[in-house]
């Protein structure tokens, strides 16, 4: 059953952008979508109708499992972010990873571009349930990736007590390494 507990879906914030808009990535140094990881996944997601978001993912060398196709763990990462982006940008609130499943269908080889098309399954109190799956270089290609999770919301403070104090300086530094992305700490 999925999600596993009775849920609301509420609509998605208002602040969030039409569909079709690009979104930026939530942190330059995020494997999943950061500008300034050379070899990460570099994820690109846009707004997709009522409560979806598209993410694309290329498969590149320096994702490599088997030759010539995509790690698994890797496909993983990249459906972690994109659930995660999707989660972040339609709730506009912190949220962390709790449990990530992933079903992997097909061989990814690289070179493809994944389409992956994730959407907001619904909320009960701090847990949010999440879906998406993954296709072959188009919207209607062949399903390779079927992932959900369960995102866990968090106070602000989960980041700036966990994590490493170098690199929250930096951020505290030059803002512009979280994106341009508001997120609402106060709902
Ligand atoms: C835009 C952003 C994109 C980002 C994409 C990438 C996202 C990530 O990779 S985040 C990094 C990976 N994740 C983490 O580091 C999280 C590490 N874990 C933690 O910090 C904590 O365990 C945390 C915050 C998830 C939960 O802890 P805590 O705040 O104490 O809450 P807790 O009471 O344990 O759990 C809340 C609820 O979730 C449930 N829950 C938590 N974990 C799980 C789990 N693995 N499976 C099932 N249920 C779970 C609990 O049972 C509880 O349910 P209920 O409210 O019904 O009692």
């Amino acid at each position: 059953m999925w999600p596993p507990v009775a849920v609301e879906l509420p609509e998605r914030h208002e602040d969030t952008p039409a569909p079709g808009t690009d979104l930026p990535p939530h942190y330059a140094y995020c494997f999943g979508c950061g500008d300034r990881q050379e070899d990460g996944l570099h994820l690109r997601a846009s707004v997709g109708e009522g409560q979806r978001i598209r993410s694309r993912f290329t498969v590149t060398e320096a994702h490599q499992g088997a030759p010539g196709l995509a790690h698994g763990g890797l496909l993983a990462c990249a459906f972690d972010e994109a659930l995660g982006t999707t989660v972040g940008n339609l709730l506009r609130r912190p949220a962390v990873t709790g449990r990530l499943e992933t079903d992997f269908l097909r061989p990814v080889p690289v070179g493809t571009t994944l389409v992956i098309d994730a959407r907001l399954d619904g909320v009960a109190g701090r847990k949010v349930y999440v879906s998406a799956e993954g296709r072959i270089d188009a919207e209607d290609g062949p399903v390779a990736v079927r992932a959900r999770a369960l995102f866990v919301l968090v106070e602000l403070k989960h980041f700036i007590d966990n994590g490493r104090a170098e690199d929250l300086r930096a951020v505290a530094a030059d803002p512009s390494l979280l994106g341009s992305r508001p997120v609402e700490l106060n709902p």
